[in-house]
C-alpha cells in the first residue's frame, strides 16, 4: 500500500504563534506536515535544502516597520521566491507564573518585535523592568516554566488556555490595529497567475558614488506609473554608508509598466534581486493611469516593429 508522502511547511514555532495563524491561511498548506523551527534564518534553509516546500515568515509589522531578520536573510540566501502575503492583526497579554502579581514584574520576556509593540505600556505599568528576548511569543511564556529568569511574559491571547500561566494584563499592544504581514517563501520559479490584485517585490542595489542615484532609482517606477508600497533602506553590510532598498511596488511582472520598470532597474543598477509577483493579502485592485495600460506598452512596440521591418 502506497502512502502519500506530506509536503512540509516550515513556520517559527511552537505551536500558537502569529506565525502559525498565517500559516493557517494557505489552503494548500492545510493536512500537510507543518514544521516548526526557531527562527527565520531555519525556515528559509528548510526551503533551501528542500526539507521545506515553503516556510511563511514574518516580514513587516504595521508598529514597528520591516522585520529586518527577513529583510537581510532574503537580500542574501539565493533564488528564493515569495508566492503569497498574508495578514494576521496582533495584540498580547502579559503573563506569569500563577501567584505572581504586577508588581513582582521586573523581568519580561519577549520576541523583540511583540516587545516593541508593547513598549508604551510596559514602560507605563512596568517602568523598571528589564527585557530577556525570546525567539517567538509562544517561546516566551513557555520560558517562565523552564527558568526563573523572567517574572512574565508578553504572549498571544489565550496561551493561558494551553500553559499554566496567570494572564496580568490584557490588550498591552501600544495599538489596538496592529497587523503583521506575513510571506509565503518557496524556491518555485513558477510565478503566481496575474490577478490585478498584485505586489512584487524587489532587493535593489545603487550605483556607486553618483549624485541623485536613489532619485534614478525611484524614476523607474515614476515614469511607468508604478506605485510602492513599501521602500526601506538596508545596510548592505561590508562598509558604513552602503545600503540596499527593499521594495514593493504594486502590480505584476506580467503587467507590461511594471516589466519596462524592472528592464529600467535592470540597466541602472549593478544589483536587482527579484523576489516575485503575488497576489496582495488586501486583494485591493492595483491602480494606475490609462497611458500605463498593458495596450499603450504592446501598441507601442508594434509601431517601433513596424519601423524596423522598413515597413
Ligand atoms: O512570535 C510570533 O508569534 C511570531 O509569529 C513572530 C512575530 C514576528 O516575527 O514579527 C510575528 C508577529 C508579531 O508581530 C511578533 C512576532
Amino acid at each position: 500500500m502506497s502512502e502519500t508522502r506530506k509536503a512540509s511547511y516550515s513556520f517559527l514555532g511552537p505551536a500558537g504563534t502569529f506565525t502559525e495563524a498565517a500559516l493557517a491561511q494557505v489552503p494548500e498548506a492545510r493536512g500537510q506536515a507543518w514544521r516548526s523551527v526557531n527562527n527565520v534564518g531555519e525556515a528559509l534553509a528548510d526551503v533551501v535544502s528542500g526539507r521545506s516546500v515553503a516556510a511563511m515568515i514574518a516580514i513587516e509589522n504595521s508598529v514597528d516597520g520591516g522585520v529586518s531578520a527577513t529583510q537581510d536573510a532574503l537580500a542574501k540566501v539565493p533564488d528564493l521566491r515569495i508566492i503569497g502575503e498574508y495578514l494576521v492583526p496582533v495584540n498580547f497579554v502579559l503573563v506569569a507564573r500563577p501567584g505572581t502579581t504586577l508588581a513582582d514584574v521586573k523581568i519580561v520576556a519577549a520576541h523583540p518585535v511583540a516587545y516593541a509593540q508593547c513598549r508604551d505600556w510596559l514602560e507605563t505599568h512596568v517602568p523598571h523592568h528589564g527585557h530577556i528576548p525570546a525567539s517567538s511569543n509562544v517561546a516566551a511564556p513557555a520560558s517562565l516554566l523552564e527558568t526563573e529568569q523572567a517574572d512574565a511574559a508578553v504572549a498571544p491571547p489565550g496561551i493561558e488556555n494551553h500553559l499554566d500561566l496567570t494572564v496580568l494584563a490584557t490588550d498591552i499592544g501600544d495599538n489596538p490595529n496592529a497587523v503583521t504581514r506575513f510571506v509565503l517563501v518557496s524556491r518555485t520559479t513558477v510565478i503566481p497567475a496575474r490577478t490585478g490584485a498584485d505586489k512584487t517585490s524587489l532587493i535593489v542595489e545603487l550605483p556607486e558614488d553618483r549624485a541623485g542615484a536613489l532619485l534614478e532609482l525611484l524614476e523607474q517606477f515614476a515614469t511607468r506609473g508604478v506605485n510602492l508600497s513599501l521602500i526601506q533602506s538596508r545596510p548592505i553590510g561590508d562598509a558604513l554608508g552602503r545600503y540596499r532598498f527593499v521594495i514593493d511596488a504594486d502590480g505584476h511582472i506580467h503587467d507590461e509598466r511594471v516589466a519596462d520598470a524592472l528592464l529600467g532597474l535592470r540597466r541602472f543598477s549593478p544589483k536587482v534581486i527579484f523576489l516575485g509577483s503575488y497576489p496582495r493579502a488586501d486583494r485591493q485592485q492595483n491602480e494606475y493611469t490609462k497611458r500605463y495600460d498593458d495596450d499603450v506598452y504592446i501598441g507601442a512596440r508594434a509601431w517601433l516593429d513596424t519601423l524596423l521591418r522598413g515597413a
